[in-house]
């Protein structure tokens, strides 16, 4: 294994992470994703239900730059207004939109059974 370029590819990893930083969408969601680890911990879940708290922050925010890596591309190959442009936008935005709606449905079925039992 070349561990030199295995290292390279980290450091490029990195380069999105913070390329995806500069957008608002993004920064949006680290303060959501803060602000459910800040629930978590002052309510108090299992294993199980933490394991499932990461899984969702990590697929949200993987998913929140995979939809401006899209828009990205799309930008580049088509400046102009183009009906598959705006398709190819809107399916990636629908699909954040999807899984926000899920995780948000997720949250509810954790947490809302242990703010009862208070
Ligand atoms: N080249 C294009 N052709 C047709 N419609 C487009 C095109 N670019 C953008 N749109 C339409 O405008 C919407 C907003 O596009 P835009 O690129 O501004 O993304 P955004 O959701 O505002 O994201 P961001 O603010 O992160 O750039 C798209 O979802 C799409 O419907």
């Amino acid at each position: 294994m070349d561990i030199r370029k295995f290292f390279r590819s980290f450091t490029f990893a990195v380069a999105g992470v913070k390329q995806a930083w500069r957008e608002q969408n993004f920064r949006f969601d680290i303060f959501a994703a803060l602000l459910a680890i800040f629930l978590s911990i002052v309510t108090g879940l299992s294993q199980m239900e933490w394991i499932v708290v990461i899984l969702l922050i990590a697929l949200m925010l993987s998913l929140e730059m995979i939809n401006t890596a899209i828009e990205n591309v799309v930008d580049l190959a088509s400046p102009d207004i183009h009906p598959l442009a705006r398709a190819a936008k809107d399916i990636a935005a629908g699909a954040v939109f999807v899984f926000a709606c899920a995780s948000v449905i997720i949250g509810i079925l954790i947490f809302l059974p242990k703010w009862m039992n208070l």
